[in-house]
Formats: structure tokens, C-alpha cells, sequence
């Protein structure tokens, strides 16, 4: 892969390195821009113009260090891969950096091709990791499946936020499947379809027919669903257990109540703490139109292979009304109104209809926000006319606006006086 057109971020306060190192990207093609502290180059990476591909980062700079550079852009989002160029005495430093998720380093001096083998090497990788991602390809999804890939390249707790059929489960499965825990077990539990007695039993304790589910996952990983139901004596248990040190990973899911002000159920705090060792956060679906639309195609695939009559593909219209609605159950809804839909439908590709056939009576389909203000508009001033006896002045008063701003407003939404 070439370093054309790619942009690279250069952190490096050294005029004759930074010199060199800039000049060798341009020549391959790249667009660099050359910072020389920390702090420009955290203004700058983390709302760039463009986002960067790579930041190609010295160890040593002149108000602080790469690593703090790189863990203060960690705390707001998934950081571009890190080529950390360092001088003997940064090694250690870079090694930590790498088991953190860093990406890579290397020593000064370095012969040029190595460093800009090393680099297009990087951003190549985390561009297949890019393609890879079960959540979609907004960035949202990207950044989310970053920090999947970087959980799981760790042992510890997981705790996985997100509303309802956001995909916490997906999200679970998919750090077991990336961590090296792959082929050990993988078991979840929904503790909202358990009774208390069920909860403590089923992860605590064996049976001769049945291990419990905590040994059960031992070099495996336990996923817990809807950890806000937890009893407090399992509360007590899981506490206890994790300070043994378990060789189970654990990984838990919480969907917040949207009817209920607090913010994590009813959780101890201590306990709280300890199982967000690693917080992760799935945006709703209806905040990442790209991922409606990808997603909506590949349920369309998924199903419609299982049809005998294949359809010919989504109409615009239907993609546009899936963006458009706001999808309160997320990626589970999509999925079960595809299902249904590529099932059921009649024509040779997918109308707004067949995905929402409760819109008959057009209230299921969402409408632009113009068109809901224009109807509301249309049917107070209807009314209006109808109490006043089609008096322009009179339903003028009722609205409370002028004259001929009832009148402009009645040419627009064409309604015709009666008098
Ligand atoms: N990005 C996605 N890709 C594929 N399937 C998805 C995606 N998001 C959600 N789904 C589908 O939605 C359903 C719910 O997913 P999952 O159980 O992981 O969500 P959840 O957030 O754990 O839900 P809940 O909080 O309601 O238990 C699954 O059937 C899954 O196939």
C-alpha cells in the first residue's frame, strides 16, 4: 500500500527529524501536518479537518509526553493507530504504549523504508479492522469496534451500555471472539428472566447435572445481561467472586430504563466500580443513519436468499422512510421488521410500506418535521375558520397573528376562504 493522499499527523519537536520525516511523506505522496507540542496536537487529532489515518508521535516533547498525548485522546474517542518514534531511554514507555493498543514504535535512529514500511503497514491494518466491524461503518460504529478489539486484547470486566436491541450481546460475543479466550466457553444469562433464587443458583452453584455458570466459563467468557436486575445477594456473590480472581471473563450489560432517573440501575457502587473496568458505550441506531442503511441491507440479503422468488432490491423510498424513523428497538427492531418484510412482500423490490405496513393510516411512517408543522398549521387554522364563521379577522385574533400572515399562510397550505 502507498502513503498517497493519506493524512498523517507529525508530533515531533526536533526540526531536523520532523524536518526529514515530513519531507520523506510528501515525497510518497502523503499530506502531513507537523505539530511541534502536545497540546496543539490534541486540539488538532481530536477535531481535525480531516480525520488522520496515522499520528506518527516522539515520546519526548516539550510540555509532556506522547503517551499523554496519546491516553488524553484516548479518553474521548478511539485514537488514529500511533507510530511512536522514539530515542533508548522511551522504549519502555513505547512497550507500554503498545499493550495499551498504541500500535507500534521505533527507535531512533531508524533507516527510513523500515518507518515507512511500518507505517502503511499500520494504517492498512486498521483499515481491515474498519471493514470488520459488526456495528456498521459509520464512525460511530469504527470507534466502537476499535474499543471492541482493544477489550479484548485484556482480561478485565466489561461493562456494556446501550438502549434496548442496541446489540450488547453482539458487542459481548464479539471480544469473546476477538480475545484469545475464543475457543473456551461462552454463556450469557438475562437476569430480568430470572427469579432471585434462580440467579444465585444458576451462576453460583453446581449441581451434578449442571456446573454453575461461573465455573462453567472458566478460561471462557460469561456475558450477564441487564445486570441492573441483580439481586443484592448476588450483588454479594459477584463482589466475592471477582476478587478471587476468576479466570472467567466477565462482561456486563445494562439498558438504561428510560423511564427512570437513575443512571445505573440498582447497582452498588462498589460493585459498580469494579465491573467498569472497561466502559463501553452503543449509541442508538436512529443517531448513526449510516448504519441503518447498512444494516438494512444486509438483513435484505440475509432473508431474501431465503426467498424462492428473489426481489430485486430496496426501493429509495424505503430506505429513505428507515432513516427517517426513529427505531425505539434499535438493530433487534430492524431486523424483525426485515425479516417480515422480505418475507411478506408482494412486488419486485421493498416499498416503505412492506417495511411498515401499520403506516396505512400514515401515522407508523415518519414524515419530514416540515410536513407534521404544515398539517398541525393546516388543521388549527380550519378550525379557527370554522369557529368564527370563515371570519379572516376573527380566526386571525383566535391564532394570534396578523391578518395577512393568516392569509399568506392559508395561500401556502392552499386552503380557500369561504367568503
Ligand atoms: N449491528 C447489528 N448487527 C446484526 N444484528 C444486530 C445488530 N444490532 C442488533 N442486532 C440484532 O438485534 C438483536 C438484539 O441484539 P442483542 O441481543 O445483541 O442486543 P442487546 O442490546 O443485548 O438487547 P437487549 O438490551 O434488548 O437485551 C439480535 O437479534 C441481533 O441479531
Amino acid at each position: 500500500m502507498t502513503l498517497a493522499n493519506r493524512h498523517i499527523a507529525l508530533v515531533e519537536d526536533d526540526e531536523i527529524m520532523g524536518g526529514s520525516i515530513a519531507q520523506r511523506l510528501e515525497l510518497e505522496g502523503a499530506h502531513v501536518i507537523w505539530m511541534k507540542t502536545k497540546t496543539v496536537a490534541l486540539g488538532a487529532i481530536r477535531t481535525p479537518h480531516k480525520k488522520f489515518d496515522a499520528v506518527v508521535c516522539d515520546i519526548k516533547l516539550p510540555d509532556g509526553t506522547g503517551e499523554d498525548l496519546y491516553m488524553a485522546l484516548c479518553d474521548h474517542s478511539v485514537p488514529p493507530p500511533f507510530l511512536f518514534v522514539t530515542g533508548h531511554g522511551g522504549v519502555d514507555q513505547a512497550v507500554r504504549l503498545i499493550h495499551a493498543g498504541a500500535a507500534d514504535y521505533l527507535t531512533k535512529p531508524f533507516n527510513m523504508d523500515q518507518f515507512l514500511a511500518r507505517l502503511s503497514g499500520m494504517i492498512t491494518a486498521n483499515q481491515s479492522e474498519i471493514g470488520n466491524s459488526p456495528f456498521g461503518v459509520s464512525p460511530q460504529a469504527i470507534d466502537l469496534h476499535a474499543t471492541l478489539t482493544r477489550a479484548a486484547s485484556n482480561d478485565r470486566p466489561v461493562y456494556i451500555k446501550g438502549n434496548r436491541g442496541t446489540g450488547k450481546g453482539l458487542a459481548a460475543r464479539t471480544i469473546h471472539k476477538l480475545s484469545n479466550r475464543e475457543s473456551g466457553p461462552f454463556q450469557s444469562v438475562d437476569l430480568s428472566r430470572l427469579t432471585a433464587s434462580d440467579q444465585a443458583n444458576i451462576l453460583f452453584d453446581d449441581t451434578a447435572e449442571r456446573p454453575a455458570l461461573t465455573r462453567a466459563t472458566e478460561d471462557g467468557t460469561l456475558y450477564i445481561s441487564m445486570i441492573s436486575h441483580a439481586t443484592d445477594t448476588v450483588q454479594n456473590l459477584l463482589q466475592e467472586w471477582l476478587l478471587s480472581e476468576p479466570t472467567t471473563r466477565l462482561i456486563c450489560g445494562f439498558t438504561p430504563d428510560l423511564n427512570s432517573s437513575e443512571t445505573d440501575g440498582g447497582v452498588r457502587l462498589d460493585l459498580l466500580q469494579r465491573l467498569r473496568a472497561v466502559d463501553i458505550f452503543i449509541p442508538p441506531l436512529a443517531s448513526r443513519p449510516d448504519d441503518i442503511l447498512w444494516l438494512m441491507r444486509r438483513f435484505y440479503d440475509g432473508f431474501n436468499a431465503r426467498r424462492e422468488k428473489k426481489l430485486k432490491g430496496l426501493s429509495v423510498r424505503c430506505e429513505e422512510a428507515a432513516v427517517s424513523y426513529a427505531w425505539p428497538g434499535n438493530g433487534r427492531e430492524l431486523r424483525s421488521k426485515m425479516e417480515r418484510a422480505v418475507s411478506q412482500a408482494q412486488g419486485e423490490v421493498l416499498f416503505p410500506l412492506d417495511l411498515f405496513p401499520d403506516a396505512q393510516d400514515d401515522t407508523a411512517v415518519p414524515r419530514a418535521l416540515s410536513d407534521v408543522r404544515d398539517g398541525a398549521e393546516r388543521a388549527a387554522i380550519l378550525a379557527a375558520l370554522e369557529q368564527t364563521d370563515q371570519h379572516i379577522l376573527e380566526a386571525a385574533k383566535l391564532l394570534s397573528i396578523s391578518r395577512t400572515t393568516l392569509w399568506e399562510k392559508m395561500k401556502k397550505l392552499g386552503i380557500k376562504s369561504e367568503h
